[in-house]
């Protein structure tokens, strides 16, 4: 388990000084993936950079399993942070070892005997697919495999935490997916607890349980992916949520957002949603996908103007949810 409280980095001093993250806290439990997204600059490499205390934080703890590593000097720190394993944005191989090189590296570091180490590199490499090229140098590898060298050499050291930073940027959606995959399987396996980093949206869905939205070294807002989802409310839900391109309204009718809430919605909704009203439904656009085995999307939908008032309380009785704001700024003129 992995917890961070009011974590703060700031940069500089008086007038010059920038606060690069700002009290940031959330908790990862071990078999838990939690993920940080935010947009460029936000504070994502910093975050990473103060978890695995390659950066001090200014102020704030990082405790793992109960110890704080933030209170430790150097040389108990090199230690502790044993606990933590890192894969980094395209892996960070050095390019004159062979893959089995690379994931022996931190076991020389700590000085592993050399037949213990061929034997765990054996095992590491076998767990993340590569054993057929353990002899092969990075630049003989493609950007998913050069990343799986980077989950087994993160691995070495058996840690209780996996930091995943930006590691699948750059990755063919493929790479992706099979990264993903691993990821979940030695989350699985080792009960790790993990810090997925990433700005990409799409593979949150795919592979979080948590989120957290990192905006200007702040974490806005956090919670349960499936919550997020279907919070009709909610900025992360509503960027997380597949988006599809609807098609125009027609002259005076009202665009409606709906957030597909799958707890009871029934499969003739669109046809009770109209007879409701008592006016017809077009639909623009939508999309529906399966997350955690719950089924939630979103709908762009036309009604006529006089019949939109009626709209959001009949949605809500099919169990959806109506976005109110975009319902009201979005009549079309005749
Ligand atoms: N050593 C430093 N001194 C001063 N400011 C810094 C330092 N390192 C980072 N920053 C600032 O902190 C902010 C956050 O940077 P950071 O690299 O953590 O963001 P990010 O979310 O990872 O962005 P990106 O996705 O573009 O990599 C930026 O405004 C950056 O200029």
């Amino acid at each position: 388990m992995i917890e961070i409280h009011d974590l703060t980095k700031t940069y500089g001093r008086g007038a010059d000084a920038v606060t690069v993250l700002d009290r940031v806290d959330f908790t990862v439990s071990a078999g838990e993936i939690f993920a940080v997204v935010g947009p460029s600059g936000a504070g994502k490499s910093t975050l990473a950079q103060c978890i695995n205390l390659l950066e001090r934080p200014t102020s704030g703890e990082v405790v793992v399993n109960g110890e704080r590593l933030t209170d430790l000097d150097a040389k108990s720190l090199r230690v502790a942070r044993r606990r933590i394993g890192t894969v980094f944005q395209s892996a960070n191989l050095l390019s004159r070892r062979t893959a089995a090189q690379n994931v022996a590296l931190p076991l020389e570091y700590l000085g592993v005997t050399t037949a213990q180490t061929k034997a765990r590199v054996a095992e590491l490499l076998d767990r993340v697919g590569l054993s057929p090229h353990a002899d092969k140098y990075p630049h003989q590898l493609s950007g998913g495999q050069r990343q799986r060298v980077g989950i087994a050499r993160a691995l070495a050291l058996r840690p209780s935490v996996l930091l995943s930073d930006e590691a699948t940027s750059g990755l063919d959606p493929a790479a992706t997916e099979s990264f993903l995959d691993l990821l979940r399987e030695v989350r699985d396996d080792l009960d790790l607890a993990v810090v997925f980093i990433t700005h990409e949206m799409d593979t949150i869905v795919k592979i979080a349980d948590r989120v957290g939205r990192l905006d200007h070294g702040r974490i806005a807002e956090q919670g349960a992916v499936v919550d997020l989802l279907l919070d009709p409310e909610s900025v992360l839900g509503e960027a997380l949520r597949p988006q599809s391109a609807a098609s125009s309204a027609a002259p005076g009718q009202v665009v409606v957002e709906v957030t597909h809430n799958s707890v009871a919605v029934p499969g003739d909704w669109i046809v009770q949603l109209s007879n409701q009203i008592g006016a017809p439904v077009s639909v623009l656009g939508g999309h529906v996908g399966d997350v955690a085995g719950v089924s939630v999307g979103h709908w762009t939908l036309a009604v006529d103007a006089a019949a939109a008032d009626k709209v959001p309380d009949a949605v809500g009785a099919l169990g959806l949810a109506v976005r109110t704001d975009v319902a009201a700024a979005s009549v079309v003129a005749a």
